[in-house]
Parts: C-alpha cells; sequence; structure tokens
C-alpha cells in the first residue's frame, strides 16, 4: 500500500516532538529563520533531538542562510536533511554537502518542471503557497492541479494544510509527502496535539483510499 510521508514542521519544544513522533510523523521540522514565531534556537533544537526516538528524520529549515550558520546548526542538531526554502541556487544547495529538499513557492509563474530540472541533487522538491513578503508557514492552500501529476511522487505538498483539508490534498495531488505547520498549531510556535493526530490519522484514511492500495494488498 502507497504511504504519504508526513513532516510536521515549526517543532519548538520537546513536548510537542514527542506527541508528534507518537502520533506517526515521518519527519519534524525545526524553523531556523529568526524571524518565523515558530523559530527554534540550535541550542534547544539540538536537545530535542536528542530526546527523540530513532527513524524520525529531523529537518532544519533555512531561508537564505550563510553557508557557515547551516553547516554548523547541522552539525550541531545531527540534522538528517535540510529544507532551503529562499532564493537559493543550485550550486550553493549541492555545496553544502548534505541532503536536501528545496522548496519552491507557487507564484503564477512557477514551473515545477523547470526548478526540478535545475535542482537535480535535491532529494525533493517542497511546493508551497506564494504570499509576497512572507517566505514560507502562510497557512494558505494553492491550486494543486499546478502540480504537475508526473512529478508528484518527488513532491512534498505544503501550504495551508489541515486535517480536514489533507485527504482532499493526497487524493488529488498523490505526493510523496505532505507537510504542515499552522494547520496543526495551538498557538504560532505551538501544536496542538490533537490536532496532529488528527492530521496524521486523516493521511492513513486517505492512504487506504489511494488508487491500487486493494489491488497490492490481495
Ligand atoms: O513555519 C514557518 O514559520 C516558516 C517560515 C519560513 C519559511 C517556511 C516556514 N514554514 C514552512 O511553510 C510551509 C507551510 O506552512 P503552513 O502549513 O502553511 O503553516 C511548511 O513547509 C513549513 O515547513
Amino acid at each position: 500500500m502507497h504511504r504519504t510521508r508526513v513532516k510536521i514542521c515549526g517543532i519548538t519544544c520537546v513536548e510537542d516532538a514527542l506527541i508528534a513522533a507518537d502520533a506517526g510523523a515521518d519527519a519534524l521540522g525545526f524553523v531556523f529563520y529568526p524571524p518565523s514565531p515558530r523559530a527554534v534556537s540550535p541550542e534547544a533544537a539540538a536537545e530535542i533531538v536528542a530526546q527523540l526516538p530513532p527513524f524520525v528524520t529531523c529537518v532544519g529549515l533555512f531561508v537564505d542562510a550563510e553557508r557557515d550558520d547551516i553547516m554548523k546548526i547541522a552539525e550541531r542538531c545531527h540534522l538528517d536533511l535540510l529544507q532551503l526554502h529562499g532564493k537559493e541556487t543550485p550550486a550553493f544547495c549541492q555545496s553544502l554537502g548534505r541532503p536536501y529538499i528545496k522548496a519552491l513557492r507557487m507564484r503564477d509563474d512557477a514551473d515545477v518542471a523547470a526548478v526540478a530540472a535545475s535542482y537535480p541533487a535535491a532529494r525533493g522538491l517542497l511546493l508551497d503557497s506564494y504570499k509576497p513578503g512572507v517566505p514560507g508557514g502562510t497557512g494558505e492552500t494553492f491550486e494543486w492541479q499546478r502540480i504537475p501529476p508526473q512529478l508528484a511522487a518527488q513532491t512534498v505538498l505544503a501550504g495551508g494544510l489541515r486535517p480536514d483539508n489533507v485527504a482532499r490534498a493526497i487524493a488529488q495531488v498523490k505526493p510523496y509527502g505532505v507537510d504542515v505547520s499552522g494547520g496543526v498549531e495551538a498557538r504560532p510556535g505551538r501544536k496542538n496535539a490533537e490536532a496532529v493526530r488528527q492530521f496524521i490519522r486523516a493521511v492513513a484514511q486517505a492512504d487506504q483510499s489511494y488508487p491500487g492500495s486493494l489491488e497490492v494488498e490481495k
């Protein structure tokens, strides 16, 4: 059966990290972008990461940060994956020498296929909503039909996902994974435990009606 991977982003404390991990999150995101209400210090993130169970991928989110800062934080926090959410070039991303996903904000002229082709070393593209002046965490969806179906399996869908719309998003896009931040928050920077569980349950239910699931199980 197909399983859509789930990343819960904007983790700022151990309690929320363990709730998300226990609910079945595949990945947790740490926002190293100081202006964000979900920003976490490298010191705090390192303490959270140290208390996680195995098999949870730790993702560090950066927006046009300096190379040295990214390298130091990745090392200190034992990050498994970088999420580069700004205007980082393919050469810059590759120079970090670590696995990364590249975020693409879906402006009207965004060309998913062209961006995917220019970042061949990326582990995948994360597609997020575009809002002028806001680099991410907008809480808004975009028109999912703009995602080329042939690239969906390499994409992580983000932007305005919630427990009540994520199943529809999966049915329509069939992405590799989904990423949520604001849609499972109690307030900026803190998660709502029940919303986290509902989100992950909704993903699992959507996967059960994924085309081909029944055939594979027979
Ligand atoms: O979460 C943030 O504050 C943030 C700041 C800067 C860049 C990206 C950020 N978050 C990412 O935005 C998307 C969508 O978030 P939401 O679910 O719409 O709140 C997600 O990939 C977060 O990782």
